[in-house]
């Protein structure tokens, strides 16, 4: 993938609102004849951290994936039903991509720096946008640094390559790097399984902090962290939606036997 795709930018400036919020409707998807999710019908609250659990292959990576629409540079793949983001349909033709891409921020389960300077891993999705000036960059990377809990870790040494930071702090770098797009939803697939324990919990305070200004989609297949980061879990299987609840209760009074089957770690 190229950076651009990591960020997940063609071009253009986004046009949606700040008052973001999720319907996603009779949504169905297919990898060519293979129908991968069905009949999906959720909500995702403003300013709320959902957590996305189940067994692998249920679906949880292909869901996120349909936000900002980064599987149709995969051709065959197909996704029908509606997305509704700021009373716009994001599966319909006519929305512009870019604008979506740059309004849903994506952050993958490896840590994926760009081969460049930490300053540039911040600074180039910025100029793929806006033309800041050069203090104003300056502040814009500070900003998004400081807002992914790095910055006093990096501060002095802004022009060393990102890939010469621990992976820990590698993925506090993309989650900078897709907030210094100012994005409205952030998603994170699995941010953490490839970091350690003390990496993780930095992760999860910060995404803590973040919930005040985004609305964050999590897949993982940690139920103690979806306990710890989400205010709403969904349970999925083999490509449907089983249960969805406030965290404490799913956890608490989960109420399908599959839901507790999996919570107890019976199968998945
Ligand atoms: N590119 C692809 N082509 C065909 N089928 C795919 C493709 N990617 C995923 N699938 C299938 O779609 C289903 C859902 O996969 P997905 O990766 O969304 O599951 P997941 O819940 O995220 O799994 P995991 O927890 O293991 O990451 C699986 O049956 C998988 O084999």
């Amino acid at each position: 993938m190229t950076p651009s795709e990591m960020l997940n930018i063609e071009s253009s400036q986004s046009t949606l609102t700040t008052d973001i919020d999720i319907t996603v409707r009779d949504l169905n998807f297919y990898y060519g004849n293979s129908h991968a999710l069905k009949d999906i019908n959720l909500e995702f609250g403003k300013k709320e951290t959902t957590a996305i659990i189940g067994p692998s292959g249920c679906g949880k990576s292909t869901l996120l994936r349909i936000f900002n629409r980064i599987y149709t540079l995969y051709p065959g793949q197909e996704a029908k039903g509606e997305i509704i983001i700021n009373g716009e349909n994001i599966l319909d033709p006519k929305v512009n991509v870019a604008a979506l891409r740059a309004k849903v921020g994506m952050v993958f389960q490896a840590p994926t720096p760009f081969p460049m300077s930490i300053y540039d891993n911040i600074a180039y999705g910025i100029r793929l946008y806006e033309k800041p000036s050069r203090r104003e960059m300056d502040e814009r990377v500070e900003k998004a640094l400081r807002g992914a809990a790095l910055w006093d870790e990096v501060k002095d040494k802004l022009h060393a390559s990102g890939q010469s930071l621990s992976g820990g702090q590698q993925q506090r770098l993309c989650i900078a790097r897709t907030i210094a797009l100012k994005p409205q939803v952030l998603l994170l697939d699995e941010p953490t399984s490839a970091l350690d324990p003390v990496s993780t919990t930095k992760i999860e305070d910060l995404l803590d902090d973040l919930r005040d200004e985004y609305t964050i989609v999590i897949v993982t297949h940690n139920m103690q962290q979806a306990a710890r980061v989400s205010q709403k879990t969904v349970f999925m299987y083999m490509g449907e939606v089983v249960e969805v609840a406030q965290t404490d209760e799913m956890f608490l009074r989960p109420k399908e036997e599959r839901t507790k089957n999996y919570i107890t770690g019976r199968f998945g």
